[in-house]
């Protein structure tokens, strides 16, 4: 079977982002554009452009001073009142589209419009609706990605907004002089981090192909990387068209827990954020109860052993840019396994029926 187009974008990954670290266009968007007032960002999303957006939260309200309010298109268009009563000056909506063609995006952006908010668009593929509707733009310089489940594409954007808090905060005065360049040089290791993380998470592979065959699959993660969990969740589901659950690591005890035992299948993502003990003694407990437990560690301290992948420990940004790096490796490599194409066509009457993308 030929490889699938999506190694290709993984193997592209680190230079994509290179160029993006690079790049001039969230200073040119912060010259044309007064942050100092900013106090609330509404992400506006779907798909792995919302996953982002849970995994970028914090760098918001940690280094800029910015609530993040993280809103499907559906939810932000039918049910959120609340809206009209956000002061519009301190306000900034930002969506975010990959193929700049969803649908419910595009409606969201009309209705924050008519709200009379600033807009803020990203997409990858430039002229697109998603991209002219905006008063504002960045692209996320990763390229064209022409196939379902992204990589490069959720690399990149989840990138461009760690830089888009990191250089407001730092146009708001909280962030000074030597933690932005500390977090700029974390960037810039991470994405040096790539080529490693592609052939640990390979190798692993190269011994569990076992882990094709599964026919569901949970994913358990906390703080910062409970978005990579739920990216995971989805990009698996995606390639491999199972179902999958997601679980907030604090959550997994109040009732998850009541539906596991040796047949389930499990990956953990371990760091040393608040949550750290809970995942030990979590990981612990699964060892002995499911019947495949995969954690993937990027702490200071890895643990080694057959059913861990390790991922370089990058403590200001929780290694979130390789863990999902780690994690889209397996999401590309399990159905290739069991000889299907991760980017076979799967039910798009039903995206047709819906209108998901214009
Ligand atoms: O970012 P977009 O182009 O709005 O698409 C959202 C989601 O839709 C998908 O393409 C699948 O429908 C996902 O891969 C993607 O994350």
């Amino acid at each position: 079977m030929k490889k699938s187009i999506m190694w290709e974008h993984i193997y592209e990954e680190a230079d994509r982002l290179k160029e993006l670290l690079a790049s001039r266009q969230v200073a040119d968007l912060l010259n044309a554009y007064d942050s100092r007032k900013l106090t609330r960002i509404i992400f506006v999303s779907s798909g792995s452009s919302l996953n982002i957006t849970t995994i970028a939260k914090r760098f918001y309200e940690e280094l800029a001073h910015i609530e993040v309010n993280t809103y499907t298109p559906f939810d932000f268009a039918g049910n959120a009142t609340i809206l009209t009563q956000y002061d519009r000056e301190m306000t900034l909506i930002a969506a975010i589209s990959q193929t700049g063609t969803s649908s419910g995006t595009i409606d969201a952006i009309h209705h924050a419009k008519k709200l009379g908010f600033n807009v803020l668009t990203l997409t990858e593929t430039r002229n697109t609706p998603v991209e002219q509707l905006g008063d504002y733009y960045l692209n996320f310089l990763s390229g064209s990605e022409p196939c379902n489940a992204k990589t490069k594409g959720v690399c990149n954007s989840l990138t461009l907004l760690m830089l888009l808090a990191i250089e407001i905060g730092k146009v708001k005065g909280v962030l000074g002089d030597e933690r932005y360049q500390a977090y700029i040089d974390e960037i810039a290791a991470s994405i040096e981090d790539i080529p490693a993380t592609i052939e640990a998470a390979k190798q692993w592979l190269e011994n569990h192909q076992d882990w094709g065959k599964v026919q569901h699959f949970y994913v358990l993660g906390n703080g910062t990387n409970y978005g990579t969990a739920e990216e995971a969740t989805l990009k698996m589901m995606e390639t491999m068209c199972i179902p999958a659950t997601v679980c907030e690591l604090g959550e997994f005890s109040h009732g998850v827990h009541r539906t596991i035992g040796p047949n389930s299948n499990i990956i953990t993502i371990v760091t040393e954020e608040y949550g750290h003990e809970i995942m030990k003694k979590t990981n612990g407990f699964l060892a002995e109860t499911v019947g495949r437990l995969l954690v993937i560690d990027a702490t200071s301290e890895p643990f080694t052993d057959d059913n861990v992948i390790h991922v370089a420990h990058r403590p200001l940004t929780a290694s979130c840019l390789n863990l999902n790096v780690a994690l889209q490796v397996l999401a590309t490599a399990l159905p290739e396994y069991n000889g299907i194409d991760p980017n076979q066509p799967m039910h798009e009457e039903l995206t047709r029926l819906v209108g998901t993308r214009i």
